[in-house]
C-alpha cells in the first residue's frame, strides 16, 4: 500500500532584517511542542530564504567582502530554485536545501539540510512575498513588523558576533543597501500579509493565536469551531481568540474589538488585555507604521 502523501500548509513569514522572523518561527515551533522532535518526525518545520541566496561571481565575492554587494535586492536570490523547492514541498516531496555561510557569503560546500514532508512548513525571509509566483503558494502570510531602530540595534551585534563582520562594514552595508532595499522591496510586501505581527516574538497574543490556528490544522477533529484553516485567516483567528477568552473566563471588559472589525473585515485589530495588538490585514492600504 502506498504511504500517505503529506501536503503541507505553507506559511510565509516576511519582515525586515532582524525583525525577529526566525525567532517567531522558533517560538511557534516550540509552542507546538515540535522543538525537540527529530527531523524525520517533525510536523512543523521552518526554512530560511537565506538558503536560496545564489552563488556569486568572483567579482561579486570581492565586493561582498567589502560590504559592497546588495544582498537585499531580489536579484541576490535564486528565484527559480525557491519556487521549485516550494512546489516540491507542497507536493509532499522530501527536499534538500543549501546551508548558507554569511562569513564567506556563499553556500556551504558539502553541507545540505534535508526537509522531510511535514504538515506545516514556515518559509521565512526578507523577500518571501516579493516574487508573485512564490507569494501565491502560501496558505497564510505573516509579516513581522518591528521598528527600524530596534532592527538596526539587533542587527549590529548579530552581524559582528555571528556573521563575522566589523562595525563599519555593518553600518555601511545598512546605509548603502539594507535600508533602501527594505523601503523599496520588503516594506511594500506588508500589504500582502494576512496577519501583521507588531514587535515580533514579544507579541505573545499574536504568537498564541497563530499557534492555535496551526493546531487546528494539525488536529482538525480537536477543533472547537470547525473552522477551515485555509480560508479566512483573520476571521478564524478572531473567533478563536474570543472563544479562548471566554473559555478562560477572563473579564469581557478587557477585550475590545476594534470598530474596523466590521463584517467586511477591511483591516481588523484586536486590542488584547495586556495592550498587545495584532493586526489582521484585510486592507491592502493599511500600514501600522
Ligand atoms: N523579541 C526579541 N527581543 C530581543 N531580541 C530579539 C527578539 N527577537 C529577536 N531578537 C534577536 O534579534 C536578532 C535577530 O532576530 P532574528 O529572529 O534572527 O531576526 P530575523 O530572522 O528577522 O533576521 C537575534 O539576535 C535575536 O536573538
Ligand atoms: N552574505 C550575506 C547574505 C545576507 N546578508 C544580510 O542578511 C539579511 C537577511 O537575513 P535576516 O536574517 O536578517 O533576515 C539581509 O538584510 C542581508 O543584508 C548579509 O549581510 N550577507
Amino acid at each position: 500500500m502506498e504511504s500517505e502523501v503529506k501536503k503541507p500548509f505553507l506559511i510565509g513569514v516576511a519582515g525586515g532584517t532582524a525583525s525577529g522572523k526566525s525567532t517567531v518561527c522558533k517560538r511557534i515551533i516550540g509552542k507546538l511542542g515540535q522543538a525537540e522532535v527529530n527531523d524525520q518526525q517533525r510536523q512543523v518545520v521552518s526554512i530560511s530564504q537565506d538558503s536560496f541566496y545564489r552563488e556569486l561571481t568572483q567579482e561579486e565575492k570581492l565586493r561582498a567582502q567589502k560590504g559592497r554587494f546588495n544582498f537585499d535586492h531580489p536579484d541576490a536570490f535564486d528565484e527559480k530554485l525557491m519556487y521549485t523547492t516550494m512546489k516540491d514541498i507542497l507536493e509532499g516531496k522530501k527536499v534538500t536545501i543549501n546551508s548558507y555561510d554569511y562569513r564567506t557569503n556563499s553556500i556551504c560546500p558539502n553541507k545540505t539540510v534535508t526537509i522531510y514532508p511535514a504538515d506545516v512548513v514556515l518559509f521565512e525571509g526578507i523577500l518571501v512575498f516579493y516574487f508573485p509566483e512564490i507569494r501565491e503558494l502560501f496558505h497564510m502570510k505573516l509579516f513581522v513588523d518591528t521598528d527600524s531602530d530596534t532592527r538596526l540595534a539587533r542587527r549590529v551585534p548579530r552581524d559582528i558576533n555571528e556573521r563575522g563582520r566589523d562595525l563599519d562594514q555593518v553600518l555601511n552595508q545598512y546605509m548603502l543597501f539594507v535600508k533602501p532595499a527594505f523601503e523599496e522591496f520588503c516594506s511594500p510586501t506588508k500589504k500582502f500579509a494576512d496577519v501583521i505581527i507588531p514587535r515580533g516574538a514579544d507579541n505573545t497574543v499574536a504568537i498564541d493565536l497563530i499557534v492555535h490556528h496551526i493546531n487546528d490544522i494539525l488536529h482538525p477533529t480537536a477543533s472547537l469551531n470547525g473552522l477551515n484553516g485555509h480560508s479566512n485567516v483573520a476571521i478564524d483567528l478572531i473567533v478563536q481568540h474570543i472563544r479562548d477568552f471566554l473559555s478562560n473566563r477572563l473579564s469581557l471588559d478587557a477585550l475590545t474589538l476594534s470598530p474596523t472589525s466590521t463584517p467586511a473585515l477591511n483591516g481588523a485589530a484586536i486590542n488584547g488585555s495586556r495592550g498587545k495588538n495584532i493586526f489582521f490585514n484585510g486592507d491592502p492600504n493599511y500600514r501600522p507604521h
